[in-house]
C-alpha cells in the first residue's frame, strides 16, 4: 500500500485540532486530494471548512488509514466512532501522547494493524519529526506507509521499542514548546537590556531559527558550532558561564524539563 492507495481508499482523521490540522495542512500541500480525506471533529475550524475535505460525513467502511489525533482523555468518547473499521485492512495511526498500543488494541481489535507515532507541530511547515512504532500486525508495508504519510510533514524515525515513546515525547513532541519559550525569554532579556519589544522579538526569533537551520545544515556538531561563536574572554563566554552552569544553568533545567514531560507521558498510560 502507498499514498496512491490512500488517495483511492481514503484517510480518516479523528480529531482536527492543533496537531491534526498541522498534519492535514502538510498532506494537502503534498498532493493528497481533499476528496480522499474524511475528518471527524465536533467543532470544525474555518480553515478546515475551507479545505474541501469531507467533515463529519458518513465514513468509508474500510479506509486505507485512520489517523487518531484526539487528546488521550477523549479516547473513550472518540474511538467507538471508528471501532467498526478494526480487525481488517485499515491501518490505524495514533499520535496521542501516553496512550499505549495495548489500550488501542482493546477498542480497535487485537488483529488491527496499529502504529503509534509522536509527531510535533513544526509539521505545519513540513519541518516536523515523527517517531513511529507498530504492533505485531503492523508489517513492513504498514510501517513504510506510515513513514511515507508522515514524511510529507518532516523527518521520520523508527523506534525499537514502545518504551522509548515517553522519552521521545519529552524531547521532540513537547520540544517545540521549550524552544518557543526560549524565544520568549531571549526577547524579554533583550528588553531588560533596553531594546524595544518588537526589535527584541525579531532578534530572538531570527537567532533561534537561524541557529536551528545552521545546526541541521552544518557538518560540525552543535557543540562545535557553539565554540565557533565563543571568542576567548568575549561576550558569549560571559553569557555561557551563566547558561551552562552545571548546578543552576540549562543542563539541570533541561534534564528536569524532559524528565517531567516523559513522566507525564508515563502517567497518561493509565488514561
Ligand atoms: N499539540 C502537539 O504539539 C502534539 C500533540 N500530540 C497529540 O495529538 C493529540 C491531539 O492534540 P492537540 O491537537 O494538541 O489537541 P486539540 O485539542 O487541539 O485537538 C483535538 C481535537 O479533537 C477534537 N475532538 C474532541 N473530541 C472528539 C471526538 N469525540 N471525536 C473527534 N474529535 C474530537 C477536539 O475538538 P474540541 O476542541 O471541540 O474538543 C479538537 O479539535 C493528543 O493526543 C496529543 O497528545 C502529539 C504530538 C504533538
Ligand atoms: O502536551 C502534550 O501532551 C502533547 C504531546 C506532545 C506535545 N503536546
Amino acid at each position: 500500500m502507498n499514498m496512491d492507495d490512500v488517495a483511492r481508499n481514503g484517510l480518516v482523521l479523528l480529531g482536527c485540532g492543533k496537531m491534526g490540522s498541522a498534519m492535514l495542512q502538510g498532506w494537502l500541500a503534498s498532493g493528497l486530494p481533499p476528496g480522499s480525506v474524511w475528518v471527524i471533529d465536533p467543532k470544525p475550524s474555518e480553515w478546515l471548512k475551507s479545505t474541501g475535505v469531507k467533515i463529519n460525513a458518513d465514513l468509508p467502511a474500510s479506509p486505507a488509514i485512520v489517523l487518531i489525533a484526539v487528546k488521550p482523555q477523549m479516547m473513550g468518547d472518540a474511538l467507538p466512532t471508528i471501532a467498526a473499521m478494526g480487525n481488517g485492512a485499515t491501518l490505524f495511526i495514533s499520535v496521542a501522547a501516553g496512550t499505549p498500543i495495548s489500550s488501542l488494541e482493546q477498542t480497535l481489535g487485537a488483529q488491527s494493524p496499529i502504529i503509534r507515532a509522536m509527531p510535533n507541530t513544526p509539521a505545519a511547515v513540513a519541518r516536523g519529526i515523527s517517531a513511529i512504532i507498530g504492533n505485531v500486525h503492523a508489517g513492513a508495508g504498514h510501517l513504510d506507509l506510515a513513514e511515507e504519510l508522515l514524511s510529507a510533514v518532516g523527518q521520520v524515525v523508527r523506534l525499537d521499542s514502545e518504551d522509548q515513546m515517553d522519552a521521545v515525547t519529552g524531547v521532540s513532541g513537547s520540544g517545540p514548546a521549550y524552544v518557543f519559550h526560549m524565544i520568549e525569554c531571549l526577547a524579554k532579556a533583550g528588553e531588560a537590556e533596553g531594546l524595544a519589544p518588537d526589535l527584541a522579538m525579531q532578534l530572538a526569533k531570527a537567532t533561534v531559527a537561524g541557529a536551528g537551520a545552521l545546526a541541521e545544515a552544518a557538518d560540525e556538531t552543535p557543540a562545535q558550532l557553539r565554540v565557533n561563536v565563543t571568542s576567548p574572554n568575549g561576550t558569549t563566554q560571559a553569557g555561557l558561564e551563566v547558561l551552562m552552569d552545571e548546578a543552576r544553568g540549562l543542563p539541570p533545567l533541561m534534564k528536569d524539563t524532559v524528565r517531567a514531560a516523559a513522566g507525564r507521558s508515563r502517567e497518561l498510560r493509565n488514561g
